[in-house]
């Protein structure tokens, strides 16, 4: 074992109980108790650590990697390969979470022999517990069906669906007209007939995710969907405040809550590091741990002499008489 802990010994749960495995039944028994469901996505180790640690129930690799991380304007390009990297990352750093991975744009449309392949992939490689697809039409449905049957669970996704922001035209609420409103509940409804065992809904009016928490039998996750859902899903980086910058916060949806301004505390020890490099006093006496005894610096001294390294002699001769070590440039 490397030097770094282990998720489990830093948990910050209850210290009485040992972090339990967030499994199907777990969240099967929360939904009966009317508990609400956390859910927060995670894309590498160090994330995974931090979502598990703060005791947050569902931990979701999302194709949202594809914008937050690989700095993309949509979710469209990110791969089955691309996702399984970041769900091995993800399964490693997590301990007591249910792991849910968004299956990619192009992973799951063509066929439900395709999107059990992959569903498989999302189980046998990536580690998950779960994968989750953007639902509505009955080719959707089909494959949500095909991968329940295949023994793997599976969480629908309503309302608004980036991976289809071809035919949408961009990222805007959904249910907003009777019509819209009607289908986004049928979609919901299929995908729970079709095996789903949890259902997000995204952007949509309140009462619409109200009406769809009434309808389902199975637990529904909003994001920017309102307050009546049986649990909540955020971005991580949105909800840490990660990105400062003008660009990203021009792109992060109304409906995020920043709990902290991590990139603001991220950009200013950068900066102050980089002061300090450039003022060089960084490393001080603190940070240079390594030393050589006296012994063999007099010993280096008449060797690299003797190898005609004479600069590098003069250096070690200056430690010997107490002078500065500062090279040439600085003076
Ligand atoms: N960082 C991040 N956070 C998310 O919540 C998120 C992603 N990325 N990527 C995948 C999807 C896309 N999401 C989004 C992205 C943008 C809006 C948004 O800006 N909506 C505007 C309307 C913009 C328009 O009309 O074009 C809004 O007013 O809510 C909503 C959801 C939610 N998901
Ligand atoms: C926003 C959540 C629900 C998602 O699908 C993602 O992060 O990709
Ligand atoms: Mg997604």
């Amino acid at each position: 074992m490397a030097s770094i802990q282990p998720a489990d010994t830093v948990y910050s749960g209850p210290q009485s109980a040992p972090p339990r495995r967030v499994t199907l039944r777990t969240i099967r028994q929360m939904y009966a108790k009317n508990e609400p469901l956390s859910m927060v996505t995670a894309y590498d180790y160090p994330s995974a650590v931090h979502v598990d640690t703060a005791g947050i129930d569902i931990l979701l690799v999302g194709d949202s990697v594809a914008m937050v991380v690989h700095g993309h304007d949509t979710t469209l390009p990110v791969t089955m390969d691309d996702m399984l990297v970041h769900c091995k990352a993800v399964s490693r750093g997590a301990r007591r979470a249910f792991l849910v991975a968004d299956l990619p744009f192009g992973s799951y449309e063509t066929s439900a022999q395709q999107a059990v392949q992959s569903a498989v992939r999302m189980m046998k490689e990536g580690l998950m517990d779960a994968v989750k697809l953007e639902g509505g039409g009955g080719a959707r449905e089909a494959a949500a069906r095909a991968i329940v049957g295949a023994g793997v669970a599976v969480m629908g996704h309503v309302g608004l669906m980036p991976q289809s922001i071809s035919v949408l035209g961009g990222f805007r609420p959904h249910g907003q007209s009777a019509t819209e409103a009607v289908r986004v509940l049928r979609e919901a409804k299929a995908l729970q007939d079709a095996g789903c065992f949890a259902m997000v809904l995204e952007c949509v009016p309140p009462l619409i995710a109200a009406a769809a928490t009434r309808e389902l039998s199975i637990p529904t996750i909003g994001i920017g969907a309102g307050p009546h859902c049986s649990g909540q899903v955020l971005v991580y980086h949105d909800l840490l405040g990660m990105m400062q910058h003008p660009h990203y916060v021009k792109v992060t949806p109304k409906f995020c809550k920043q709990y902290a301004s991590v990139g603001t505390v991220i950009q200013e020890a950068l900066q102050s590091y980089r002061d300090e490099v450039a003022a060089r006093t960084f490393p001080g006496p603190k940070h240079t741990p390594y030393t050589i005894p006296d012994r063999e610096v007099h010993q280096m001294e008449r060797i690299l002499r003797e190898e005609g390294l004479d600069a590098a002699a003069d250096c070690v001769e200056d430690q010997l008489h107490g002078r500065r070590l500062t090279h040439i440039g600085e003076e």
